[in-house]
């Protein structure tokens, strides 16, 4: 299929040409086609089919918008969560708490006491120090801690460096020859329940091998456990299912479910999985427009009204993200190569280079795909450019979910102290 088929494919796919709402919205603007989010989310379920049914935390961090957690918890799933705001948005959203797992290396006394209050489903405790807090912070409040502990595998997932977290000098959850004893810690904390081992090796490993190389250690590592005497009753194996940005292969999710089955069979257990970015990269694009196409130092670029501001992994990993007019190419329309730049003032806000693309106009629409996942939720109003709208489309109708923040609202916070010359209040 062409890329410029899949533009138009996917972004026509829910009935809404993208230009209507350019105009109608602005840009830029992040737009999430609702189907392709439920596909996803069905595959996976569906994978499972005829035995007992995982429970699938969609990872929060990679798409936090609630209309999005809203439609992944209609469509059964619980959400994976490593923040407080994070938690409070899958409760605004609708996700109930028995459907929460919450991870994160840096969890504060606040975040833990709002978190058994709440009652989540589990605590996924990367560290000593965190078990022994919370410990502490649940028998204070006269609660027991549900806890799967975070072991780290120390297996290489394969994908970029900045975003491994499963190798033992990353700097997430508790060293794998050390879980025993934590393990036994455990046991012996009143008001932690350890019911459960969690890991999470990275993100877009886009091969089976890694997860194979760490789910194995896992299994081994709870029947150990269980040998050994701790009650554990669930396996909670992360997320980090890749998707073709441009080439790369695609974490098959019949072939997931069967290398799964494969390696818990006969194991009684509950498994929890967090996917986030496999469920809505896919289906997000930025809708941009053109500013100027110039040329300079015998390179050709085009200037987008989006950058790193509003899509930073090109600039923070290097990451391949196609752009696509959103017109129809004419038959014989001539492509050049040009550079895809952003409004930012860093050399590093470029979206791609030597980009095969006909010769745009001010004004034109292009679409930045891939966009769904990692997107929003990492932009920055870095040169105090508007946060970007975000719309969400289903069968023929579609909805902003988040609307344009023009820069005068990012700075009605700010005060000037008296000394200043300010009135340092409201
Ligand atoms: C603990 C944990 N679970 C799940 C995820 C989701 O990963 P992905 O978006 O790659 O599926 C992440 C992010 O890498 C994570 O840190
Ligand atoms: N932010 C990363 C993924 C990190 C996932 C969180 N551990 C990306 O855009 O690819």
């Amino acid at each position: 299929m062409s890329p410029f088929h899949y533009a138009h494919e996917a972004l026509v796919a829910d009935g809404v040409p993208l230009a209507d709402i350019a105009a109608e919205v602005g840009t830029p603007c992040y737009v999430y086609a609702a189907s392709t989010m439920r596909e996803r989310i069905r595959a996976f379920r569906q994978a499972f089919r005829g035995g007992p049914e995982p429970l699938f935390c969609y990872a929060v961090k990679a798409n936090s918008n609630l209309a999005v957690i809203r439609l992944f918890a209609q469509e059964g799933a619980g959400a994976d969560t490593v923040s407080g705001g994070e938690i409070a948005r899958a409760l605004a959203a609708g996700v109930a708490p028995s459907r929460i797992v919450y991870a994160g290396i840096a969890k504060t006394d606040e975040e833990i006491r709002f978190a058994l209050q709440t009652g989540i489903l589990q605590f996924n405790v990367e560290s000593t120090q965190e078990l022994l807090r919370i410990a502490e912070i649940a028998a204070g409040m006269g609660k027991t801690a549900p806890v799967a502990l975070r072991i780290n595998p120390d297996v290489a997932a394969g994908t970029h460096d900045k975003i491994s977290t499963g190798r033992k000098h990353d700097k997430f959850g508790i060293p794998w020859d050390e879980a025993g004893e934590v393990f036994a810690l455990a046991q012996r904390l009143e008001g932690i329940e350890p019911l459960g081992l969690h890991l999470h090796i990275g993100s877009q490993i886009t091969r089976l091998e890694p997860f194979e190389a760490a789910y194995r250690r896992a299994v081994d590592l709870f029947v150990a456990l269980r040998t050994a005497g701790v009650p554990l009753r669930r396996l909670d194996l992360g997320g980090g299912f890749g998707v073709p940005y441009k080439d790369e292969p695609r974490v098959e999710a019949e072939a997931f479910a069967d290398l799964v089955r494969r390696l818990t069979r006969g194991l009684d257990v509950e498994l929890v999985f967090e996917p986030g970015r496999s469920l809505v990269a896919e289906a997000g694009v930025i809708l941009s427009q053109v500013i100027y196409l110039k040329e300079a130092g015998g390179r050709r670029f085009l200037v987008l009204d989006s950058g790193m501001n509003v899509l930073i992994r090109p600039a923070m990993y290097g990451a391949y993200h196609a752009v696509l007019p959103v017109r129809e190419p004419r038959p014989d329309e001539e492509l050049v190569p040009m550079d895809v730049v952003g409004p930012i003032c860093e050399s590093s806000d470029v979206l791609g280079r030597d980009r095969l693309l006909p010769l745009l106009r001010p004004g034109d629409l292009v679409a930045i795909t891939g966009a769904g996942a990692y997107g929003s939720v990492m932009a920055s109003h870095y040169n105090s450019r508007p946060s970007a709208a975000e719309v969400l489309v289903e069968r023929g109708r579609f909805a902003v979910i988040k609307p344009h923040l023009p820069p005068e609202r990012q700075f009605a916070d700010e005060r000037i102290p008296d000394w200043l010359g300010g009135s340092g209040k409201d």
